[in-house]
């Protein structure tokens, strides 16, 4: 499919997501790039999606590589546009929390859309605010299966996600199923009633937070202006024994969800201020050399990495005191810390070590 990039959409801590026309059609797509040699996330994300066709998860619309004309080669996952921003940017927007008929309505889609890629075999992984793209009518889409995989339980994979979002049992490097997933949407739920996932200090210091939820058996505080239906639909999210947790077929049936009719979608034209309103919008659009300059110099950003490699250095040697002082057995963690939210975890054991440099060219260590 030939198609053109214009300005960028979002980025994450594996690629850039830009938003495209479509030279045959005048269609707008998204599309997520990254460099090649750097894609296998990414290739991963486009196998899971292109199994996958529901209304509540985000539309693939194909992969390809491509030679840029700078000389670089990208890999690149076209997707369905969504252009009302995520589930984050409509919190934000709305002054920092939505009101319950909105939280119902997109946690009734964001489990739909669980539902459905349970059916499929498939877990999510990284279910978060950000994660969850406002389609053309305003409903709430699945997006970034970048973590996600298939569902097997003989076998010993690597842990991911987002540390203000994961379940005790992933915290503590030992296992992710559909009920972690559960645990996150409890998570997103507070998220959209409040503006923040849960645990304030999570941004600042995403270490405690994983042993608060590995180690010391806290739950996220649950937001006092919800109601009591909200609150106790929170707590069958958020059991700390994943087992006990109910499915997503069950959180439907809760009557925080299943008691209220579908509310009319709210377009806030807001989110879609920089994007386009159509394909001759030349002041959108900026040029392909442009952004691929932006990412270059970015990728070449010698002195980041440098501040990185000091940051790393420094969580993982905390979580490993805090294990330490309270004896306790539980994973190596591997992050990514100019952009903490995501982390890669190794489950096997071998405590990491070596320069970054070598820790970034480690087939099992995830950085940006
Ligand atoms: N289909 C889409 N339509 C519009 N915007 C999108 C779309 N997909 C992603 N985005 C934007 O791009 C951002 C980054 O996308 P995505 O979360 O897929 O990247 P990532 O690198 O996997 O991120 P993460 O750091 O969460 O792993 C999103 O938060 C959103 O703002």
């Amino acid at each position: 499919m030939e198609w053109t990039r214009g300005r960028i959409l979002g980025r994450g801590s594996t690629a850039t997501v830009y938003a495209a026309t479509c030279h045959n059609s005048d269609d707008i797509l998204a599309v997520k790039s990254s460099e090649l040699h750097r894609s296998e996330f990414l290739q991963r994300e486009a196998k899971i999606l292109s199994s996958l066709n529901s209304q509540y998860v985000i539309g693939y619309r194909g992969s390809e590589t491509k030679r840029e004309s700078n000389g670089v080669v990208t890999y690149n996952l076209l997707m369905e546009y969504a252009p009302y921003g995520t589930l984050t940017d409509a919190t934000a927007k709305n002054g920092g929390g939505l009101d319950e008929t909105r939280i119902v309505k997109y946690t009734r889609e964001i489990l739909r859309g669980l539902e459905y890629i349970y059916s499929k075999g498939i877990v999510h992984c990284d279910v978060k605010g950000s994660n969850v793209v406002l389609a053309e009518k305003g409903e709430a889409k699945i997006a970034d299966f970048g973590c996600s995989k298939r569902v097997d339980p003989e076998f010993e994979s690597t842990v991911m996600g987002t540390p203000a979002f994961m379940a005790p049992e992933v915290a503590r490097g030992e296992k992710q199923g559909k009920e972690s997933d559960i645990w996150a949407v409890g998570c997103t739920v507070i998220e959209m009633a409040t503006g923040s996932p849960p645990w304030t200090e999570a941004r600042e210091d995403p270490v405690s937070v994983l042993y608060r939820v590995g180690y010391c058996g806290e739950t996220p505080e649950l937001p006092c202006l919800l109601t009591e239906e909200a609150k106790d639909f929170l707590e069958k999210c958020l059991k700390r024994e994943a087992k006990e947790r109910w499915t997503a077929t069950q959180l439907l049936n809760h009557p925080f969800l299943n008691t209220k009719p579908d509310i009319e979608p709210v377009l806030v034209s807001g989110f879609v201020s920089s994007s386009p309103t159509s394909v001759t919008d030349q002041m959108f659009w900026r040029s392909v050399e442009e952004e691929e300059e932006d990412e270059t110099e970015e990728l070449q950003d010698d002195s980041r990495d440098l501040d990185r490699s000091s940051l790393w250095g420094c969580y993982s040697e905390r979580i490993g005191r805090l294990r330490c002082a309270g004896r306790l057995d539980g994973p190596r963690w591997d992050m990514e810390v100019e952009d903490w939210i995501t982390v890669r975890v190794r489950c096997e054991g071998t405590m990491i070590s070596g320069s970054y440099e070598e820790l970034i060219n480690s087939e099992n260590v995830f950085v940006n």
